[in-house]
């Protein structure tokens, strides 16, 4: 395998796309042209959906005992260990983000973890059970896997992203089609590839890059979506996998509240939402997006905020400091720039940052702002930058009300030192994750997923397995 001229990963072969096109990658941190891939078109991806039809109805997966396929996965993952470095510098060249900080230093080792949580998670059959419920008939309720299914993942962590897919949907002895996004399509193809090595059977990981998203969607023979990806890609994959009533799996945008109360440890508040407001640019559906502070605080919390956002070391993904990288593309950075500006016009304070960097790539500042209203597109809209703003709450009722008035649900914080606040406080916001006194950490046994608009469907933890996962109940006339 070539990585800078790279094809598609179908039934377990690199394959050309059969019209012969091909897309450019580009290092947004450079914007230099690094590889091209080759980029899927309709034959393509029925290439691909008739591959993982084959190997799911033959068997050659999910035939297979739950020890064997854990093995496998466990192989992969020691795979992938053993050759972190690279996959750690092939994603950080297509998404501009860190080496040291975040590929090498926290995405590489997240998915290779995953991977063995999700080997182990294989094996574990608990729940199933069986007995007599009517008179005369033994019932048994099967857990089997849900079908070929296909997975769109997106930019912003494209190789944990094609993980936190593949790891449940092959734990749980389904067949996959993965579309990476095309602007970061490397490291998925690499790991479709790996996935051989691994001892999985062809066509169980197939690995298609271009804008075909919508051929799988609609696929008869696909049984299940699952998407990470922005709320409105998130509607209309709802409404395309309507026609052939797919199970949908969605993990969409986020606009995460952090409740700060007036007993918080300020400096813990400044270095956990500054590192959840910068890392990856940003470019997270979980990063900490609105400060909602105590009145009584508010001037120390901009104090404190400013002054970690203005620390943040950005640059060259590839030098050792840097702590954020670029933006991933032209077009998103005039996005973030753009919300940034329309906030200004809208009376906001801008404390730090608001700028874009002038050099090569698409970089633009850590940025704090404040004096926004609740209803403004600053506060109300996934801005996906490293930005982050600053409002104020009378009493806890405020705060709970601001946290959740947004269309979004997907992750949240509070900052107190009073558990019985943590408690009330945790239960009332609408949120998926609500982390206390930090903001970001996962691990791969706690099930990660949004409410609202930001969907539904758990990744990381058994419950992810158990989403590519259907019940049977088989009924035994046994005469007695
Ligand atoms: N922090 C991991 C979030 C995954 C999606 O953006």
């Amino acid at each position: 395998m070539n990585a800078t001229e790279m094809k598609l990963w179908i039934n377990g072969q690199w394959t050309d796309a059969a019209d012969g096109a091909r897309v450019e990658v580009e290092n947004p941190a450079t914007g230099e042209t690094i590889a091209t891939v080759a980029k899927a078109g309709e034959k393509d991806v029925l290439k691909a959906v008739a591959a993982a039809k084959t190997a799911f109805d033959d068997g050659r997966w999910s035939g297979l005992t739950p020890s064997q396929r854990a093995k496998c996965l466990w192989t992969l993952a020691d795979l992938l260990e053993s050759r972190k470095e690279e996959f750690a510098r092939i994603e950080s060249e297509d998404t501009g983000k860190p080496y040291e900080f975040l590929s090498l230093g926290a995405d590489l080792p997240f998915c290779i973890d995953n991977l063995r949580f999700f080997a182990a998670a294989a094996r574990d059959t608990g729940g199933h059970h069986a007995g007599e419920f009517a008179p005369g008939y033994t019932s048994i309720y099967r857990r089997d896997p849900v079908g070929p299914v296909g997975q769109i993942a997106p930019w912003n962590y494209p190789l944990l992203m094609g993980v936190w897919k593949l790891g449940p949907s092959l734990a749980a002895g389904c067949t996959a089609v993965l579309k990476p996004a095309s602007l970061t399509p490397r490291t998925s193809l690499m790991l479709g590839e790996m996935t051989a090595e691994a001892g999985i059977p062809d066509g169980v990981v197939n690995v298609v890059a271009g804008s075909v998203g919508h051929i799988l969607t609609s696929h008869p023979d696909i049984r299940m979506v699952s998407l990470t990806g922005a709320t409105e890609t998130g509607k209309s994959v709802m409404k395309s996998c309507a026609d052939t009533v797919k199970r949908v799996h969605l993990e969409l945008g986020g606009k995460a509240p952090c409740l700060v109360f007036s007993d918080a440890d300020i400096d813990l508040v400044a270095e956990k939402l500054s590192v959840a407001a910068f890392c990856n640019s940003g470019q997270d559906c979980t990063a900490a997006t609105r400060i909602i502070c105590h009145k009584s605080i508010e001037k120390q919390v901009c104090n404190v905020m400013a002054e970690a956002m203005k620390k943040v070391v950005v640059g060259d993904p590839f030098d050792s400091r840097t702590m954020m990288g670029s933006m991933i593309s032209a077009r998103h950075l005039e996005m973030v720039s753009g919300f940034v500006d329309h906030a200004r016009a809208d009376g906001a304070t801008v404390l730090c940052g608001g700028q874009k960097i002038d050099r090569p790539g698409h970089f633009y500042t850590p940025t704090v702002i404040t004096d926004v209203r609740q209803d403004s597109e600053i506060v109300q809209q996934e801005v996906f930058g490293p930005v982050i703003t600053i409002q104020t709450f009378d009493d806890e009722a405020q705060a709970i009300a601001m946290g959740n008035d947004v269309v979004f649900g997907l992750a949240s914080s509070v900052f107190t030192k009073d558990v019985a606040r943590t408690m009330r406080v945790s239960k009332a916001l609408e949120f998926g994750t609500v982390w206390v006194n930090d903001h970001l950490p996962l691990a791969s046994e706690t099930p990660h997923g949004g409410f609202k608009q930001s969907g539904f469907g758990k990744d990381l933890s058994a419950e992810a397995v158990g989403d590519y996962l259907v019940t049977k109940h088989v009924m035994i006339n046994t005469g007695a």
